[in-house]
């Protein structure tokens, strides 16, 4: 079949007495990668469920192309959605074959037609070499890749991983990520992801969908996520950031660091989102801010610089340009305008 959009629209969970999904709704275009990006309990998974067929909404729709899955009345069973699904331990059969495994969901094709399919599944995932092996004599990356041939032999429409790097260790995870990554641009086929990695978000999906607390707080490019946040509990939960305290008068605001410009109209007192890598930093035995800690990574150094009754979080490439407890100036360097959210008295928050 070929690939199709997946629309979500108001659907609703509750297990016993607890509604863990909210009235969510999204959209993936045909071809598109969506990250569910969200803390661990949010209600990922859940959703994931509901559109493989493996969990019952209680509301809501979820719509694959033209045909409506799951609706009020109706629930189409997993095996007729043409969804393809990674589990997060990747469930794989240990008694079978690497190629009975990712046959396992032909097994209404006619024989020719299913080892053809097998062999194209495994040629895709670079794994042709290995057909008669036994997936548990097989390392974490290339189980992975089993997991995912499977997902992809019978052509879904849609393609749903379930934390796909979750059971690998931290040294293999960036290279499996890089490898998927390429697999999804070659196959070009929707896809919706649970992780609760920002990075590994950003990487994959061209979409991140960013859930808490059982609904979506903000869909948007990754790009849009990081630069305009929807609060500043997104600000945070997508990347360091400094939610420095100031006083907004129009398209300005005054801070600790001066005047900064901001990119939408506010008044009063607000926070005013400062990526550590939007802050520069200078020598200056005058200078009003003073060095606390550096982290010095390779690539970058993280300095913890005092300024006022706060402490910011600068990121500067290469080696460090200040020690601790030497005095600088830190002034913002863009972009040309930051944002900033309403800071509500600490009673309301
Ligand atoms: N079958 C179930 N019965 C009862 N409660 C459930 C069931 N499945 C999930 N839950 C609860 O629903 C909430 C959401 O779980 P879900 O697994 O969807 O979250 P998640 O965001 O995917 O988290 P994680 O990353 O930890 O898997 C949690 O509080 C969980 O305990």
């Amino acid at each position: 079949m070929a690939t199709a959009g997946v629309q979500v629209a108001g659907v609703t969970k509750s297990f016993g007495d607890v509604e863990v999904l909210h009235g969510v709704s999204m959209t993936v275009p045909a071809g598109g990668t969506l990250a569910l990006l969200g803390p661990s309990g949010c209600g990922k998974t859940t959703l994931l469920r509901i559109i493989a067929g493996l969990e019952q909404a209680d509301a809501g729709t979820v719509t694959v192309g033209h045909a409506v899955l799951t609706d009020g009345r109706r629930m189409v069973p997993p095996e007729r959605r043409h969804v393809g699904m990674v589990f997060q331990d990747w469930a794989l059969f240990p008694h079978l074959s690497v190629a009975a495994n990712v046959a396992y969901g032909l097994r209404r094709l006619p024989g020719e037609e299913a080892r053809r399919r097998v062999a194209d599944a495994l040629a895709m995932v670079g794994l042709s070499a290995l057909a008669d092996r036994a997936p548990e004599t097989l390392s974490g990356g290339q189980q992975q890749r089993i997991a995912l041939a499977r997902a992809i032999a019978p052509r879904p429409a849609v393609l749903l991983l379930d934390e796909p790097f979750s059971n690998l260790d931290a040294a293999l995870r960036g290279q499996v990520r890089t490898e998927v990554h390429q697999l999804l641009t070659k196959l070009g086929v929707t896809t919706m992801f649970v992780t609760h990695d920002q990075e590994e978000a950003f990487v994959l999906g061209d979409t991140v969908a960013v859930v808490r607390d059982g609904a979506v707080v903000q869909q948007a490019p990754p790009t849009e996520v990081y630069a305009r946040p929807a609060d500043a509990w997104v600000a945070r939960f997508v990347g360091d950031a400094n939610l420095v305290p100031g006083h907004a008068s129009g398209l300005t605001a005054s801070t600790a660091l001066g005047i900064v410009p901001l990119d939408a109209e506010r008044s009063g007192p607000v926070e005013v989102l400062i990526r550590p890598e939007s802050l520069a930093l200078s020598l200056d035995t005058d200078g009003s801010a003073r060095v606390e800690l550096v982290e010095f990574y390779g690539h970058d150094t993280v300095s913890l610089v005092r300024v006022g009754d706060e402490v910011l979080r600068v990121r500067t490439p290469g080696a460090p340009l200040a020690h601790r407890d030497e005095r600088v100036r830190l002034t913002y360097s863009g972009p040309s305008a930051a944002v900033a959210y309403v800071r509500r008295p600490a009673a309301a928050q």
